[in-house]
C-alpha cells in the first residue's frame, strides 16, 4: 500500500452525516501520511504539567526524591565553603608552633565535616537518583497502558488510515523519548537547578559584585534557550513522525515477507525503508547540530562569565578586598554553577525533544473516537433469537468519504432464518456485514437487532450476540485452546474445547500435534494451514454460540477433502441461527431462505433461490457465470444446475 492510502486521524466532525444524501460531501477527503496533515486531530503543545498530572499517583515517592535532591544539592555547595575555609587556615595560620598546631587541628575539623557533608550527600543523591527513577519508570508504563487502552478503543475507521508502524511507534519509541527525559532529566533538571540556585545564593552571600559580573551573560542565555527550544520542539517532532513512517514501513514488510519473498523485492523494500531511515537520519543530525552549537555556546559563555570572576577577584584579592579563601570558594562556587548551567543546557535540549515527542503521545490520547459510545441495551435474552433489519441504509467509508458503498440497503434477517448475499465483486457485501458488526455507523438509516438500534446495545452483549466468521480468520499468537475461548476468557472448560473443535471437525488435526490443543499457532495463525485456520475460527464461533452470524465464505481453493470439511463445520455452526451468510456456493444459496444479489450498493433482487432463477434477471446471469471462481469443487454444482 501507498504511503498516501493510509490518511490522517478523522475528525469525529466529518462524519456527521445524519440527513439528506449530500451531506456526505461535508467530509473532507483526507490526504496525507502523518497523522496531523489534514482532517487530523492537531496537535497541541504539551505543558510539563500535562506529564506531571500523570505523576500524580507517584507524588509521595517525588516528595521524598526532591527532599533528598535539595540535600544532595546543599551538600554539593557546601563543599567550597570548607575548600575556602581549608585555604584561609593554610594562609592565616602564624608561623609558630601553636600556631601550626590549632592549624591542623583546623584543618582536621574541617576536613571531618567536608567527610560528613560528602557522606550525606552521596547517600542523599543515590536516594534521589533511585526515586526519580521508579516513579518515571511507572509514570511511563502508565503511559503505554492507557495509550494502549485509548487506542484499542478506537473506532474501525481510524485503524483504516492509520498505519500500524505508526502506532506502535508512539506507543513505543515516543513513550521512550519521555521516559528517557522523565528519568533522567527530571531529577538531574532540578538537581541542577537547586545547585544553581543555591550556589548563586552562596556566591551574593560572599560578592554581590563578583556575582553580578557572573551572571551579566544569563538574560543573552536566556533570550537564546527561548527560540532554540522552539526550533528543537518541531525537529524533534518531525523527528520522530520520520522514525515513524520508517517503522511502518518495517511492520508492512515484515508482516508481508512471504509477498516480498516470492516477488524476490527484498533489494526494493531494503530501499524503501533505508530512504525513509535517511529522511529521519537527516533530521537526526540536524538535531545534533543544533544541540552541539546550543551547549558550545552556553558552555563558552559559562566559561568567560568565570574567567572574568577570576580577573576581577583577582584584582580585589590584590587590593586586600577579600582574602585568598574567600576568592577560592567564589571560583568554586561559580564553577559549581557553571557546570550545572552547562548541565542544564543539555537537559533542555531532552526536555524539548521530549516535548516533541509528548506532543505526539498527547495527539493521541486526545483522540475522541468519531463512532457514538455504545448504549446499554441488551436486547436478546438467553436463548431468544435475533432478527436484524438494515432500513434503508447509506454509508461511505470514512476513508473514502465520496464513493457510496451502500445506496439505500433494506433487508431483514428473520430469526433463525438464513439470508444469502450474492452479487458481483464490490457490489457491498462485505460492508453490510461490517455493519451489522458495528464496526462501522451507516450514514444514514438504521440497523436494528430485536427493534433495536445498534448504537443503542451495550458493546458486550451486541458482540456476544453477533459472530462474525471472515473468509480469513485471524488467530493470535497463543494455543489453539487459547484461540477457541478467545471470546469468552475466563472459565472454559476443556471439554467444551474439545467440543466444539469436535463440531469444527478441527479435533482430528489438533489431537494429531503433539502438543494438541496447547500447540502455538504462531503470528496470525501462520503455523496452521488455510483450512486449519478456517476451522479453529468456526469452533471459535460456535464456542461463543451467538445468535446471529455473520459468514464469509471462503472462496480461496481448498483441496476437496479440506472444503468438505470447511463446509460441514459451517453448515453445524448456522443451525439454528439467525445468518448472514456471504455466498460463494451453490449448496448454500440453495439452502437459504432468502437470497439477495447486492449489486452497485443496493439490493437488486431478493427471493428464494428458485423464484429468482426463473425471474431471470441478475442472479440467474449470476449462476449461469457461476457464483464462484472456474476450478473449485462446487462449480460443477453450478453447471449441473445451469
Ligand atoms: N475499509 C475500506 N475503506 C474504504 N473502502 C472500502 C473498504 N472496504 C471496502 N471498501 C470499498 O467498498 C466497496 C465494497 O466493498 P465490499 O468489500 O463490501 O464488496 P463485496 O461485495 O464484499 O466484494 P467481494 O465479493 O469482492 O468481497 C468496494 O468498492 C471497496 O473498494
Amino acid at each position: 500500500m501507498g504511503d498516501n492510502e493510509k490518511t490522517p486521524l478523522l475528525k469525529p466532525e466529518n462524519r456527521g452525516i445524519q440527513n439528506g444524501k449530500d451531506v456526505r460531501f461535508n467530509t473532507k477527503l483526507p490526504g496525507g501520511t502523518d497523522l496531523e496533515v489534514g482532517d487530523a486531530v492537531q496537535a497541541q503543545n504539551v505543558g510539563f504539567g500535562r506529564i506531571l498530572k500523570l505523576a500524580r499517583p507517584e507524588a509521595f515517592i517525588l516528595c521524598l526524591a526532591t527532599v533528598a535532591l535539595f540535600v544532595s544539592s546543599l551538600s554539593n555547595v557546601l563543599l567550597p565553603t570548607f575548600a575556602g575555609r581549608v585555604i584561609d587556615i593554610v594562609t592565616a595560620h602564624s608561623d609558630t608552633d601553636e600556631g601550626r598546631e590549632a592549624a591542623l587541628k583546623a584543618v582536621n575539623h574541617a576536613i571531618l565535616l567536608i567527610v560528613v557533608v560528602v557522606l550525606v550527600g552521596s547517600t542523599a543523591t543515590m536516594v534521589r537518583a533511585y526515586l526519580f527513577s521508579a516513579a518515571s519508570e511507572r509514570v511511563v508504563a502508565r503511559l503505554k497502558k492507557d495509550l494502549f487502552s485509548h487506542l484499542i478503543a478506537q473506532e474501525i475507521a481510524f485503524f483504516d488510515v492509520t498505519r500500524t508502524g505508526e502506532l506502535l511507534n508512539r506507543l513505543s519509541e515516543d513513550t521512550q523519548v519521555i521516559k528517557n527525559a522523565a528519568t533522567t532529566n527530571l531529577s538531574e533538571t532540578l538537581r541542577s537547578l537547586a545547585t544553581s540556585i543555591i550556589g548563586v545564593g552562596f556566591m551574593l552571600q560572599t560578592s554581590w559584585h563578583l556575582t553580578a559580573l557572573a551572571l551579566i551573560i544569563v538574560p543573552a542565555i536566556s533570550l537564546g534557550i527561548r527560540s532554540f527550544g522552539k526550533y528543537l520542539r518541531e525537529l524533534s517532532h518531525k523527528t520522530q513522525a520520520a522514525a515513524a513512517v520508517a517503522a511502518s514501513i518495517a511492520e508492512e514488510s515484515f508482516g508481508a515477507v512471504r509477498t516480498v519473498r516470492s516477488f524476490a523485492n527484498e533489494e526494493y523494500e531494503r530501499s524503501r525503508y533505508a530512504e525513509k531511515v535517511n529522511v529521519t537520519l537527516q533530521l537526526g543530525l540536524r538535531q545534533s547540530m543544533v544541540v552541539g552549537l546550543f551547549s558550545g555556546g552556553v558552555s563558552a559563555a559559562a566559561t568567560l562569565s568565570i574567567v572574568a570572576v577570576v580577573v576581577y577577584g583577582a584584582r580585589l584579592t590584590i587590593l586586600g578586598q577579600m582574602t585568598t579563601g574567600t576568592l577560592t570558594a567564589f571560583i568554586l562556587y561559580s564553577l559549581t554553577v557553571g557546570l550545572s548551567l552547562a548541565s542544564l543546557s543539555g537537559l533542555y535540549s531532552t526536555a524539548m525533544k521530549a516535548a516533541g515527542a509528548s506532543r505526539r503521545v498527547f495527539q493521541l490520547l486526545d483522540r475522541v473516537s468519531s463512532m457514538s459510545k455504545a448504549g446499554d441495551a441488551k436486547p436478546l435474552g438467553k436463548d431468544e433469537e435475533g432478527e436484524v433489519k438494515l432500513e434503508n441504509v447509506w454509508f461511505s467509508y470514512p476513508s473514502r468519504p465520496k464513493d457510496l458503498v451502500l445506496k439505500g440497503v433494506n433487508l431483514t434477517l428473520k430469526p433463525g432464518a438464513k439470508v444469502a448475499l450474492v452479487g458481483p465483486s464490490g457490489g457491498g457485501k462485505t460492508t453490510i456485514a461490517n455493519l451489522v458488526e458495528r464496526f462501522y455507523d451507516p450514514d444514514q438509516g438504521v440497523i436494528t437487532l430485536n427493534r433495536i438500534n445498534l448504537k443503542e446495545i451495550d458493546h458486550r452483549h451486541l458482540h456476544e450476540k453477533i459472530s462474525i466468521v471472515s473468509q480469513e480468520p485471524t488467530l493470535f499468537n497463543c494455543s489453539i485452546a487459547e484461540n477457541i475461548s478467545y471470546g469468552l476468557k475466563d472459565n472454559v472448560k476443556h471439554e467444551d474445547i474439545e467440543r466444539v473443535s469436535r463440531m469444527a471437525n478441527a479435533h482430528e488435526f489438533v489431537s494429531k500435534f503433539p502438543e494438541g490443543y496447547e500447540t502455538q499457532v504462531g503470528e496470525r495463525g501462520v503455523r496452521l494451514s488455510g483450512g486449519q485456520k478456517q476451522r479453529i475460527a468456526i469452533a471459535r464461533a460456535l464456542l461463543m454460540d451467538s445468535r446471529v452470524l455473520l459468514l464469509d465464505e471462503a472462496t480461496s481453493a481448498l483441496d476437496a477433502e479440506s472444503e468438505f470439511l470447511v463446509q460441514d463445520a459451517m453448515d453445524r455452526l448456522m443451525k439454528g441461527r439467525t445468518v448472514l451468510v456471504i455466498a460463494h456456493r451453490l449448496s448454500t444459496v440453495q439452502s437459504a431462505d432468502t437470497v439477495a444479489v447486492i449489486a452497485d450498493g443496493k439490493v437488486a433482487e431478493q427471493g428464494s433461490h428458485f423464484e429468482l432463477l426463473k425471474s431471470n434477471g441478475l442472479y440467474a446471469a449470476l449462476v449461469r457465470r457461476q457464483l464462484q471462481g472456474p476450478g473449485t469443487s462446487s462449480a460443477t454444482d453450478l453447471n449441473e444446475l445451469a
